[in-house]
């Protein structure tokens, strides 16, 4: 009997596996395609299934075994393409980027309202929204809310002069510290320090967020990529999270508050309750005009509650990790490398001196040196690895015979052209001068995309390099960095963390810089 159900099951999963590799995994031999070799019954992505690695870590692999300008790949049974090419990367990014509007992202505003954002968003309603918000990211708004910056920058510098001169302290730490109140003040209004307050809800929050990456999650995150319909079908209490909840919440109670008692504060929020009350943000030259009090005076569609709420939330997932990874990876390289760190400093002091010491929106957009380590520490180690695409339309590869069907989707492997000798000679070198104008036009535009490029570029490049910015002028003007017994040399990254994450916590030496500048 036994036996007799175990046979069957074999022969079951011997008819699977044939019917898999004869009709399903020949897709792209039909068209004497490249394909990265499917294994059963996962396809091209079976790492992830097998706790190998998150679905960066399989676009990473795709990157080092295609040949030639791009290959084919299988989620599991659907075909789909792996670009490499830097000249296709550009015509899907922008000049095709008509085929190639939609990230293809689980989207299900009704069952998860803060699904709703910018990322997922599809088509027209993605066009209008980003259109819409667009205008909160302008130069003129990023000064208004400088201060804001240049106050949590304030709280770090008394933090580290009154509690880590001459410790060894984990940098991941202090940065997703340093973001998460720049966040909470810059989004969503709050004044958290959660350097003294350590333990605050935001923190919390964002913690749980990013820290965790539970085998659930990888598999939820992977599903959102390649199978976004079966999440759907999910019941939405176990799509929604804590921290949705949360973020609704808080953004509800902000609005209302600030509605209630007729308070206007300079942050993104204030823009936000302008997209509700009005439906649009207010112009570039009524720059200090944050009120939302007045009635709507156009016809200009407003957004809902929900709406804010997910745009808030994104704002507040996309700026999170990306910029205290970063921070806290160029303090590591500073630390590795002294004569890296004296050349920032040395860059620092030197724009600052002239500016009486005050960290400026005009200051910090002179350090130039600085800004080229900010753009080399992001080459080094891009915190969002690849980008996902969908076809809208067929779309015939030019110069070949090669069509993306619509609906199929598209990758683009960010870290493997940003890690690649052919573009980035000895890769693993942290050297900011590849960022001088002469360097970067001896290589393709599209090897470097850790912001992507096109109409879907990243809306909040600016503010995340001005924080970090600011961030590094203010510690490296008045602390060193230096390894200790507790850094982890070479670093090791975390291989199922979707963005890039240092395995072990980033642990340094800080000592107040003895020539120290006010
Ligand atoms: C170092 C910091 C950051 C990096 C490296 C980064 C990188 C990226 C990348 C690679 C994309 C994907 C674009 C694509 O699919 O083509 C993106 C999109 C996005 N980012 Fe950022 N980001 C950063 C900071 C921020 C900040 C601070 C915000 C908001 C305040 C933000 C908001 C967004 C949003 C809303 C999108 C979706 C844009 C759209 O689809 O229209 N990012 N970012």
């Amino acid at each position: 009997m036994f036996f007799g159900i175990l046979v069957a099951i074999l022969s079951a999963v011997l008819v699977v596996y044939v019917y898999f590799k004869v009709f399903l995994y020949t897709y792209w031999d039909n068209f004497n395609v490249e394909t990265i070799e499917p294994t059963f019954p996962f396809g091209s992505i079976f790492k992830i299934f097998t706790g190998h690695f998150s679905l960066s870590g399989c676009v990473r692999e795709f990157y080092e075994k295609c040949n030639g300008k791009f290959a084919g790949i299988y989620f599991v049974t659907s075909p789909a393409i792996f670009i490499k090419d830097p000249e296709l990367v550009k015509l899907i990014l922008v000049k095709d980027f008509n085929s190639f509007t939609d990230t293809g992202l689980y989207l299900d505003e009704k069952k998860e309202p803060t699904s709703g954002h910018l990322f997922r968003l599809k088509g027209e309603r993605w066009r209008t929204i980003r259109n819409k918000l667009t205008p909160a990211f302008t130069v003129g708004k990023l000064k208004g809310m400088f201060t804001t910056i240049t106050d949590v920058a304030d709280q770090l510098k008394i933090h580290l002069s009154e509690e880590c001169d001459g410790q060894n302290i984990d940098v991941s730490d202090l940065t997703t510290r340093y973001s998460a109140d720049i966040i909470a003040s810059t989004i969503f209004g709050l004044e958290n320090n959660s350097f003294k307050d350590k333990n605050n809800d935001f923190i919390l929050m964002a913690k749980d967020l990013f820290v965790s990456e539970s085998f659930l999650r990888i598999c939820k995150g992977a599903l959102q990529v390649f199978f976004p319909t079966i999440l759907s079908y999910f019941h939405p209490e176990t799509v929604k999270n804590a921290q949705d909840k949360f973020i609704y919440h808080m953004v509800k109670n902000v609005i209302e508050y600030r509605e209630k008692n007729k308070v206007t504060r300079a942050d993104l929020m204030q823009l936000l309750m302008q997209l509700k009350n009005k439906g649009k943000i207010s112009d570039e030259d009524k720059e200090n005009d944050l009120s939302v009090f007045d009635e709507k005076t156009n016809n200009e569609v407003t957004l809902s509650l929900n709406e804010i709420a997910a745009q808030a939330y994104t704002f507040f997932f996309a700026g999170y990790e990306t910029t205290s990874t970063t921070l806290s990876l160029l303090l590591y390289e500073c630390a590795i490398n002294q004569h890296l760190q004296k050349n920032i400093q040395k860059n620092i002091d030197e724009v600052l001196d002239k500016y009486n010491g005050a960290i400026t929106y005009e200051s910090v957009s002179e350090m130039e040196y600085l800004d080229r380590a900010i753009s080399e520490t992001l080459r080094k180690y891009p915190p969002l690895s690849f980008l996902a695409r969908v076809a809208t339309k067929d779309y015939v590869i030019p110069d070949t015979k090669v069509t993306i069907k619509k609906d199929m989707r598209v990758l683009i492997c960010v870290d493997g052209l940003q890690n690649d000798p052919k573009y980035f000679p000895v890769p693993n070198k942290f050297d900011p001068d590849r960022f001088l104008p002469s360097e970067v036009s001896k290589r393709p535009q599209f090897s470097y995309l850790p912001f992507s490029e096109g109409p879907r570029t990243c809306i909040g490049k600016r503010i995340g390099k001005i924080k970090i910015a600011v961030g590094m002028a203010m510690m490296l003007r008045n602390f060193n960095f230096d390894i200790c017994k507790n850094t982890e040399f070479p670093i090791k990254f975390n291989k199922m963390s979707f963005l890039i994450q240092a395995q072990k916590p980033i642990v340094l030496n800080i000592t107040k810089r003895v020539e120290e500048k006010e």
